[in-house]
């Protein structure tokens, strides 16, 4: 964001011409909530202070009643300038009651524990009810890593001022912001900025389509014979025209349509129509559970690797093989695990995923809440997806989807960025209390939003 306000600057827009953007942009927002409401609006020292000045100021001359509560003077020269130019009522630190509060402490400039008077503010506007806003972001956040840095305060709304920032889309941060709304001030964000992925687009198959034209599927299973089937379920449901699951086990619980085949996993594997692999799920963590991951991954086909694998996988194993061909979808505990096993020391999930991707080459859907994918487009964030996906097996549906949609079409950071959606929207249609097999089996519907 610094480096986007500094181009801008460079292009000869002033600092106070961008926060009366986002001042005005913000404040048309708030005008609307509050509908003839009074506002409290809380002003810190810095540029989100100067932000909410411009606000209380063009909220004014809507005909809003307004009080800002300032305990301290601005610091920074443009916040001094939004000051000079509001000129309702101020208090110094007691939060009058109000409908409409709208939280303009700290930005992004947030460094340091909130404390004294500015935290005694925050618990206040956390125990008062009313609708609560918080620009750009809240104000005991750190944009950067969606830490916690002082009082929770739960908001309606936060409005982000000219590009998102990590927090938005990072928990803990990301659960206490409510709805999110973007406020545009005219920056260009660098091509290499994180980014919210963006609504995939699916094709239907082609019209001279056949079961290996849309893709064969392999999945290879291991100790234990649910998992992979629930992902099975979910793979014939998201594209592949053939989905395989290569088992030693019997499985009479398998849908009619799914092909098990229980010769050697080697000659399953030696089939060169094969277009991707899926292998984790339900495959245990001993020694015949390392030796299927080994022959899985010695294909060289392009293969999604989750569950039980991420325990396998390790440095020795990728050094035999081209890990540019592997996406990993580890939870939090996976991703600890792997960044233990390839001695990574990050201390946010992004941070631990990108070293995880570039010190292996692997593409790294680090799955959650904060659903983050990283790989060889670069970093993705995603919207926040339904909280009763929080439920055993709804990882092997995700895993199911990204193999199959990596078998569609081969590309590994496309094929987990659909699957976050497909899974999302599949959790949508179901509404509450759904299992993972009932999840699986509305992927197919899922689809449609996205055709
Ligand atoms: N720079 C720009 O071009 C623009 C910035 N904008 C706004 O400016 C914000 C960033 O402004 P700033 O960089 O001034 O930073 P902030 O306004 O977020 O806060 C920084 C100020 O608070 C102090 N501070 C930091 N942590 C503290 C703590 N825990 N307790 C007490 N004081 C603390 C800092 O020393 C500094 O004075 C953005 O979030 C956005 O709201 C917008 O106006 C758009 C344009
Ligand atoms: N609170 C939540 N909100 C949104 N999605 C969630 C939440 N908790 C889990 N998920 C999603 O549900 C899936 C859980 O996967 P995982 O932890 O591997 O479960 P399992 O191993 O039981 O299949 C992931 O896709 C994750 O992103
Ligand atoms: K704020």
């Amino acid at each position: 964001m610094r480096a986007a306000e500094q181009a801008a600057m460079d292009g000869g827009v002033s600092e106070w011409e961008l926060m009366q953007r986002a001042g005005e942009g913000a404040a048309q927002w708030v005008a609307r909530i509050a509908a003839g409401r009074a506002v409290t609006v809380l002003c810190g020292p810095g540029n989100n202070g100067g932000d909410g000045y411009v606000i209380a100021e063009s909220l004014k001359r809507r005909g809003v009643e307004v009080v800002v509560v300032a305990p301290r003077e601005p610091g920074t020269d443009t916040a001094k300038t939004a000051r000079s130019h509001f000129q309702g009522e101020i208090a110094d630190s007691e939060l009058p009651s109000s409908q409409v509060y709208v939280d303009c402490l700290f930005g992004y400039g947030l460094s340091r524990r909130v404390e004294g008077v500015f935290a005694e503010l925050l618990e206040r506007l956390a125990a008062v009810p009313g609708f609560k806003i918080a620009i750009d972001v809240p104000s005991s956040v750190a944009s950067d890593s969606g830490e916690l840095l002082g009082p929770e305060v739960s908001y309606d709304l936060t409005l982000a001022l000219g590009g998102w920032k990590l927090a938005h889309f990072t928990m803990p941060a990301m659960a206490m912001m409510g709805v999110k709304r973007l406020v545009d001030i005219g920056l260009a964000l660098p091509g290499d900025a994180p980014r919210l992925s963006v609504t995939p687009s699916i094709s239907a198959p082609a019209t001279d389509a056949h079961k290996y034209k849309r893709g064969l599927l392999a999945i290879v299973a291991g100790e234990m014979p649910g998992a992979p089937i629930l992902a099975a379920e979910a793979a014939m449901r998201a594209g592949a025209g053939y989905v395989k699951l290569a088992s030693e086990h019997s499985h009479p619980d398998a849908p009619a349509d799914l092909v098990i085949v229980d010769g050697p996993l080697s000659e399953t594997m030696a089939d060169d129509r094969l277009s991707a692999i899926l292998v984790g799920p339900g495959l245990g963590r001993g020694d015949d559970a390392r030796k299927r991951l080994q022959i899985a991954l010695a294909t060289s086909r392009p293969a999604i690797v989750d569950a039980d694998a991420l325990h396998l996988l390790d440095p020795e194993m990728l050094g035999q093989i081209d890990a540019s061909n592997i996406a990993v979808t580890p939870h939090e505990g996976e991703l600890t695990a792997l960044c233990r096993t390839f001695g990574i020391d990050a201390a946010s999930k992004l941070e631990r995923a990108r070293a995880l991707h570039e010190k292996t080459g692997m593409t790294v859907l680090a799955k959650g809440p904060d659903n983050l994918l990283v790989g060889a487009s670069g970093v993705r964030f995603f919207p926040t997806g339904s909280s009763w996906l929080s439920t055993a097996g709804t990882g092997d549906v995700l895993a199911g989807i990204a193999a199959s949609r990596l078998a569609v079409h081969g590309d590994l950071f496309k094929a987990c960025g659909e699957a976050v959606w497909l899974h999302q929207e599949a959790a949508h249609l179901l509404g509450p209390a759904f299992t993972a097999s009932e999840l699986a089996a509305v992927v197919s519907e899922a689809m449609e939003r996205f055709l």
